[in-house]
């Protein structure tokens, strides 16, 4: 049986795995050279505690052996009790310190990377969170950090904890009280390396299934909890019950299964310990009775075995922790290496857009989709004008905006500000000069006045107020317990969504953006508030551009003009006046939409 096989350097030098065990700490030797002081002087108390480690049961063994030949005094028992304590009391000081140094420097480790990912991620574009889904993102950024945490925590721990500590014992052992002892003793150790490399394994799979399955039993409560009213509405509660008893089971067998692997570890150690402490009586009685050791030496070796345990099991866990965290790492570093498709020129204009908007692009299609999404719209916006895009869902409307913003470049054509195109501009320059209300607008966790100066904290009171008044949400927001310090988002007040959409225009308006763009934001306003804030709007934006998307015909109906888009074309464009007198699309769903406003009307009264 090739149990030495196994050992640690041996498997330094050999095999693929070997290579793979190596470059994780080569990985990430920029870390361990910045924090090297750290290292290092968690590593020299770790050595100095090996030593001391060995103190106690020695001092045990001289002790029986003064016992056994009658010599012991009290002077000389009092004199070996204070060495015990104080080796004792300094492994206590000096294990604390070594911890410190190490766990406390891994989690820096951990912090340096995740801000590292984080800042990857706010630079990242609509590609890659296309590419990548949140839930993904989330997990490599806690389990996969977390793996590479241990490597710089435990990994290192564990090989200096094992080389020291059991090289240290075994060198006692060995010299101080018999070699064939030791090496008779020794011969079942190793399968305790195997055990926790083989079982460690073992077991984490059977976690993580277990952890995934509970996670998908957390989401089904959650929608459950959440979508009650629905489930009722249909009757599906039976249905529900039994898909939620359904994962709950499967949960119970997952985790049994984690127990199950669990349950064998103690007593596999119990095992191979006990057949090392049966050898150890067996040979070592022997020698005692022969006269080559004594009872006191006895005594000790057998507290050395115990403590060669640790050791042994910690190489084992050492591969796992190795294993893991260069899988992790890699998984890491391949999203650190996805660039942005979106990149900034190097002498990009960083003065903010301002000026004539000229949108010409000739064809666009998203990346990953066959389908031609903008198809030859182009447009003029001279400064102050206003544009209203109208169009069945999924025409093309989002789309026009989401190349404004820069979230993708791969079209064909151009969008020039003041004649320059935008691609030219620093994304700051640009972005800076755009307030934009998506469809699905969203309010962050906390208060009303923080949400609306979200761009500017330093935003003053008076201004706050202003974009409230013109968005009309100010005498709501009054009525709201707390005002403007009333918390919104999700675990504030509830708001309905026409107060929602009206807080995130006031929020794009508190800058007083050169264009603003309005994505179907008005679409839970009634039709009186809407006009309000179309009228405020024209007078407060007279010098400002603005672009309004929306599904209602009187959104739009006042700007200086109107196109109406269809599969990503232009079919009908000009003023309020001239789409009517075109008597197509425009007409036909403005003079629905009156109807429906009329009969509503009448429902009312
Ligand atoms: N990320 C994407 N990847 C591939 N295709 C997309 C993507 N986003 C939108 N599309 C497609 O592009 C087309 C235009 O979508 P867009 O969101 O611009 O429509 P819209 O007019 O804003 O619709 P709505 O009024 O419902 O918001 C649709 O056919 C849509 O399926």
């Amino acid at each position: 049986m090739d149990l030495y096989g196994s050992t640690f350097l041996f498997c330094l030098n050999t095999g693929k795995k070997g290579v793979i065990y190596v470059s994780i700490f080569k990985k990430l030797s920029w870390f361990f050279r910045q924090e090297w002081k750290a290292y290092f002087v968690g590593v020299f108390f770790l050595i100095i505690v090996a030593i001391l480690q060995v103190v106690s049961p020695r001092v045990v063994g001289i002790i029986i052996d003064e016992i056994a030949l009658g010599t012991l005094t009290m002077a000389s028992l009092w004199k070996w009790s204070a060495v015990i304590l104080v080796a004792g009391v300094l492994q206590y000081l000096f294990r604390y310190i070594w911890r410190m140094k190490i766990w406390g420097t891994s989690a820096e480790l951990e912090k340096i990377l995740r801000s590292r990912l984080f800042k990857h991620f706010t630079e990242m574009d609509a590609v890659f969170f296309q590419k990548y889904r949140t839930g993904d993102l989330m997990a490599h950024a806690t389990n996969d950090l977390n793996a590479i945490r241990m490597v710089a925590g435990a990994g290192i721990l564990t090989l200096a904890d094992s080389i020291s500590s059991g090289g240290i014992t075994l060198f006692t052992m060995f010299f101080l009280i018999d070699w064939r002892l030791t090496l008779i003793a020794m011969i079942p150790l190793p399968a305790l390396t195997l055990v926790s490399r083989i079982l460690g394994q073992k077991m984490h799979k059977r976690f993580r299934k277990a952890q995934a399955a509970f996670s998908s039993l957390n989401d089904k409560t959650q929608e459950s909890v959440s979508g009650v009213k629905v489930i009722k509405t249909f009757g599906e509660e039976e249905e529900d019950i039994h898909d939620f008893e359904a994962m709950t089971k499967d949960v119970v067998a997952k985790n049994k299964a984690v127990y199950r692997v669990d349950a064998l570890f103690d007593p596999a150690i119990q095992l191979i310990l006990g057949l090392s402490f049966a050898l150890t009586i067996i040979f070592g009685g022997r020698f005692v009775v022969e006269g080559s050791i004594s009872i006191g030496q006895l005594v000790s070796f057998i507290s050395y075995i115990g403590m060669m345990a640790w050791p042994m099991l910690a190489v084992g866990r050492l591969f796992n922790v190795l294993e893991r965290g260069s899988a992790s790492y890699s998984r890491i570093d391949e999203l650190l290496k996805e660039k942005s498709t979106i990149q900034e020129q190097k002498n990009a204009i960083r003065t903010p857009v301002t000026g004539d908007l000229d949108f010409q692009v000739s064809s666009f299609s998203y990346p990953n989709s066959e389908e031609i999404s903008l198809q030859d719209v182009g447009f003029h916006l001279e400064k102050g004008q206003t544009l209203g895009i109208v169009g069945r869902t999924g025409s093309g409307k989002s789309t026009i905006f989401r190349l404004l913003l820069r979230e993708y470049d791969q079209y064909t054509g151009s969008i020039n500000y003041n004649g320059i195109d935008i691609r030219d501009y620093s994304l700051d320059a640009l972005l800076s000069g755009i307030g934009y209300v998506p469809q699905d607008n969203f309010l962050f966790s906390s208060d009303v006045r923080e949400n609306i100066r979200f761009a500017d904290p330093s935003i003053s009171q008076q201004k706050v107020e202003e974009a409230a008044l013109l968005t009309a949400i100010h005498h709501d927001i009054l009525g709201f317990p707390d005002g403007y310090d009333t918390l919104v988002g999700e675990r504030g007040v509830s708001l309905s969504g026409g107060q929602k959409q009206r807080i995130a225009i006031a929020r794009a308006l508190v800058t007083e953006p050169e264009l603003l763009i309005l994505d179907d934001s008005l679409s839970a306003v009634d039709a009186k508030t809407e006009e309000a804030i179309l009228t405020g709007l024209k007078e407060k934006r007279a010098d400002q551009t603005t672009i309004i998307a929306a599904h209602r015909i009187s959104s739009v109906m006042h700007a200086n003009e109107i196109i109406v888009l269809d599969e990503g074309r232009i079919v009908e464009r000009g003023t309020h006046h001239e789409l009517m007198e075109l008597d197509g699309w425009y007409r036909r769903m403005y003079e629905k939409q009156q109807l429906e406003t009329k009969l509503e009307g009448k429902d009312e009264a």
